[in-house]
């Protein structure tokens, strides 16, 4: 690979190993990533902003003039590798969890998602963690010996692996060049790839990405620019690096054919991020008087404007002969609670089968015990590897009208409570180094906790911020039941539990992301000053 001194230079502490990860020769390749394409990112994230201003104003988004030909015309993606032609089950958690990493590859999915991104809090040991337990499993060489003495190691046939970086807004603060921090999506990208590129190839797979929280094809194209610079730098055939782009927020959702189309010799077709796509639809649209979403428990798959996208995501796709991948049902197992277990597992079912039977490619799930419940409807209702060829959706047609319809629906005084208490416990989680917390039976993730606060803003601000019963959402029915549900963790916890579990400093940060006019763009981003 190539060489060039650099001024890049890691701040964070370095740990038995972290120098094995933090090279030169794989800084310098960061380096170079950081200096050809930084610039870029800055000028995209600006892009969003001006965007959210004209949403502000009262804009809706719409299908682009200026890609009409794109829409239009008859191009594929290049044709997908052997290994990615069927993906009927993906199991996703986060990469710092070495133990979970294991018993994901061992899971019997066909993928597993390895996350830097929504599951993985992004503290600087985690995010050095989740790239030496890639790497080792990647090599077969990982094992685990939990406190029992059980030793964990990959079985014969294990999952493929993809890696989801951190999306464009976020920095890595522990690594800069001339004292600015760099892009956390270069970090988590370049690393994963400078690292595994040859063994992936070598054992007959190549790196295989999960590109999280696009706005544009712009920024698709950004990507894909990264892609054939690093194959360049690494002397591998261009189009070697293959990504699913999660399609997750609202105004990519209008340019899902020219995503595809940016990354065409690099795609690996599109998946439904469900719950950044809700909070996207809350975010984008916050401050129009006519748009707002009832509890987070209302707002299901089957709402209109949450169908409409899934069914546009699967015609576009197969259009294109590329993969729809379906989202993530929030249920997990229930220990010790068959009645709450079984209806767990017929939620996740329902969820399943609507996928398949829309046409979707394969689906995400959040816990080992779930893969056969999708394994069993994919390969009943699948038989060949994939839909592409057998759900085509040519006679549906998902206008711009349908992807914004608002649903119809309640505000609750226990979905306020539900907001404020899970919020509260997610980002306690998050700042404790754990971005993947099972809470009242659900798996929760940045993306679920950024519904929950953005409602919040929402509702105390929007004129119909209603609950049902007639009362306001207003700041202090907030502070109000905020004090209460901060009394029954204080009680659920116990004092020490408490304070050691972050609870205040949580609460602090929600209050700062609910109760200030300036809507924060992510959670993570305040948080991450905090971590
Ligand atoms: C909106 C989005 O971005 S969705 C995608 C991002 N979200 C995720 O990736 C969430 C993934 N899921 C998880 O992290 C976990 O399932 C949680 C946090 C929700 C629940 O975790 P836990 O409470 O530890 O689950 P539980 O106690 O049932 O675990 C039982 C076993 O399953 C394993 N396990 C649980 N989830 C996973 C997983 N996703 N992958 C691999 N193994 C897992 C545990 O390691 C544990 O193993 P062990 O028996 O050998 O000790
Ligand atoms: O990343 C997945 C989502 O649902 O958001
Ligand atoms: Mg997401």
């Amino acid at each position: 690979m190539a060489t060039q001194t650099t001024g890049i230079k890691v701040t964070g502490p370095m740990r038995p190993e972290y120098d094995t990860i933090l090279t030169q020769e794989a800084l310098r390749f960061i380096d170079r990533l950081e200096r050809t394409f930084g610039q870029r990112r800055i000028e995209l994230l600006n892009k969003r902003n001006a965007r959210q201003k004209d949403f502000d104003r009262g804009e809706r988004p719409d299908f682009l003039e200026e890609t009409r030909k794109i829409r239009e015309g008859n191009w594929q993606i290049a044709p997908l590798p052997k290994d990615l032609l069927d993906r009927r089950v993906e199991i996703t958690g986060p990469a710092s969890d070495r133990k979970m990493v294991i018993n994901a590859l061992n899971s019997g999915a066909k993928f597993f998602m390895a996350d830097l991104e929504d599951a993985m809090s992004p503290s600087w040991d985690n995010v050095i963690q989740a790239q030496i337990n890639l790497r080792d499993a990647i090599r077969k060489t990982i094992s685990f010996v939990n406190e029992k003495g059980k030793r964990y190691q990959l079985k014969d046939n294990c999952s493929g692996l993809m890696a989801r970086p951190r999306g464009w807004h976020m920095i890595e603060k522990n690594v800069r060049i001339n004292e600015v921090p760099v892009s956390g999506s270069l970090l988590d990208f370049g690393l994963f790839f400078f690292h595994n590129v040859r063994q992936l190839i070598e054992n007959g797979t190549a790196p295989y990405y999960y590109l999280p929280k696009l706005e544009s094809h712009l920024e698709a194209r950004l990507w894909n620019d990264v892609f054939a610079y690093s194959e360049q730098y690494a002397g591998i055939p261009n189009g070697t690096i293959k990504a699913t782009v999660l399609l997750e927020t609202i105004p990519a959702a209008f340019e899902m054919d020219e995503i595809l189309y940016e990354l065409r010799d690099h795609s690996a077709g599109l998946n439904c991020g469900r719950w950044d796509y809700i909070f996207s639809y809350i975010k984008k649209f916050r401050n129009q008087k006519d748009i707002i979403l009832p509890d987070r428990s209302e707002v299901t798959m089957t709402v209109p404007f949450m169908r409409a996208y899934a069914l546009l995501a699967i015609k576009t796709c197969h259009r294109r002969k590329a993969p729809a991948i379906g989202g993530m049902a929030a249920q997990i197992p229930v220990k010790g609670n068959d009645k709450l277990n079984e209806e767990a597992f017929a939620k996740v079912e329902a969820d399943k089968q609507r996928e398949a039977n829309d046409g979707h490619d394969g689906t995400w799930v959040a816990h080992p015990g779930l893969v056969p419940v999708a394994l069993k409807i994919f390969d009943r209702d699948m038989p060949e590897p994939n839909q592409i060829e057998k759900k085509s959706l040519e006679d549906i047609r998902i206008t711009a009208e349908q992807l914004l319809a608002v649903p119809v629906g309640h505000i609750t005084e226990s979905g306020v409570r539900e907001n404020i208490s899970v919020g509260i416990q997610y980002i306690a989680s998050w700042l404790r180094g754990n971005g993947a917390a099972p809470i009242n039976h659900l798996m929760e993730d940045a993306a679920t906790a950024e519904i929950s606060r953005a409602q919040m803003w929402q509702w105390i601000r929007h004129p119909k911020g209603v609950l049902e019963d007639g009362r306001k959402v207003t700041v202090e029915l907030y502070k109000q039941i905020r004090a209460e549900e901060m009394q029954k963790l204080k009680q659920q916890f116990g004092e020490t539990g408490f304070v050691s579990g972050k609870f205040e400093e949580a609460a602090g940060l929600f209050d700062e992301l609910t109760l200030s006019d300036d809507f924060a763009d992510f959670l993570t981003l305040p948080g991450y000053a905090r971590l």
